[in-house]
């Protein structure tokens, strides 16, 4: 190889425009990109151009298969690329939020990432409610996994095998317990991070990458509580919920956005309670929030 061929990395920790790569043999470098262009994701592979025995350049990213996005109002960041899984994290205490999970996993159904429910605090007295809510994800065919983080991770560990996972979840459902159990030296590691990237501070848009085994990764990003679906266009949606998918073609017009149009086989299926309220009332707020995104 000629000293100037790119030389491949992947992106372990990303922060603003300052990225930590590692190189195949695992040896690790600070990278910058090259000019204004700063959009990577923690878990991309890089071509990279090593400057010297710490810093490299970051020329341009390899093809993603998956790519996942943080928003906040209007703006979508890219957070982790190339991520195989999406582990949900939902707890009895405090109550979680189910529109919340259908969101993640209409992005994960959009993103072509496998979704996985992990129903934690499952050794709590109120588990039960929580677990007959699971029931409904289940009947539309989504893996749950009850777990006792703090008593019990070995559960996790065979949906984690030979994947590249991202946790995401509300505040206080476990995610912090579950990246400890897993990796008992996380936070150490992030540290150590913080101190190469000079962040000084922690803010909320760095992910880190961490190893479980040679085959099976964790992206970790302190507040992530949902993502980016401004990407995903609005008569794509009832095809990404399983539930009103079933329903599809059946509506009179081939555009039905399925509000107030007639033949509706969709507010049909909701009348009868086929279709549960609260999944009719997502798909409407999801498409009123990209109508606005776009109108912006
Ligand atoms: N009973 C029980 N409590 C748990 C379990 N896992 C976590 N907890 C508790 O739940 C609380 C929240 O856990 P965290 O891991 O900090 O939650 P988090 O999702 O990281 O929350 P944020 O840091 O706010 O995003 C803590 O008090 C944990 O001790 C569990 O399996 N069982
Ligand atoms: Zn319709």
């Amino acid at each position: 190889m000629k000293p100037s061929d790119p030389v491949i990395a992947t992106i372990v920790a990303s922060h603003g425009r300052a990225y930590i790569i590692e190189q195949a043999d695992g040896s690790r470098l600070t990278a910058s990109a090259r000019g204004k262009k700063t959009d990577y994701a923690c878990g991309d592979r890089v071509r990279i151009k090593v400057l010297n025995a710490e810093q490299a350049v970051i020329e341009g990213v390899e093809p993603r298969s998956t790519l996942l996005y943080r928003s906040d109002q209007w703006r979508e960041k890219l957070i982790a690329a190339n991520v195989t899984q999406l582990v949900i994290v939902a707890a009895p205490v405090p109550s979680f939020s189910e529109e919340l999970i259908g969101r993640c996993l209409i992005a994960a159904e959009a993103g072509g990432i496998e979704p996985l429910i992990v129903l934690n605090k499952c050794d709590l007295l109120e588990a039960d409610a929580a677990r007959r809510k699971m029931a409904f994800w289940r009947g539309l065919g989504y893996r749950v996994l009850e777990l006792s983080a703090q008593e019990h991770i070995a559960p996790l560990l065979p949906y984690l095998a030979g994947q590249i996972s991202v946790l995401v979840g509300q505040s206080g459902m476990g995610k912090s317990t579950i990246t400890n159990a897993l990796l008992p030296d996380a936070r150490a590691r992030v540290k150590e991070i913080s101190v190469a990237l000079d962040s000084g501070k922690h803010t909320t848009t760095h992910a880190t990458l961490y190893h479980l085994d040679a085959q099976s990764h964790l992206i970790d990003s302190p507040g992530l509580q949902s993502f980016g679906l401004a990407h995903v266009a609005a008569e794509d949606l009832p095809g990404l919920m399983p539930d009103l998918r079933e329903h599809l073609g059946g509506c009179r017009f081939h555009n039905c956005r399925h509000r107030a149009e007639p033949g509706c086989a969709l507010r049909a299926a909701a009348e009868t309670g086929a279709i549960r309220a609260d999944r009719m009332a997502l798909l409407y707020r999801l498409q009123d929030e990209l109508a606005a995104a776009a109108a912006y």
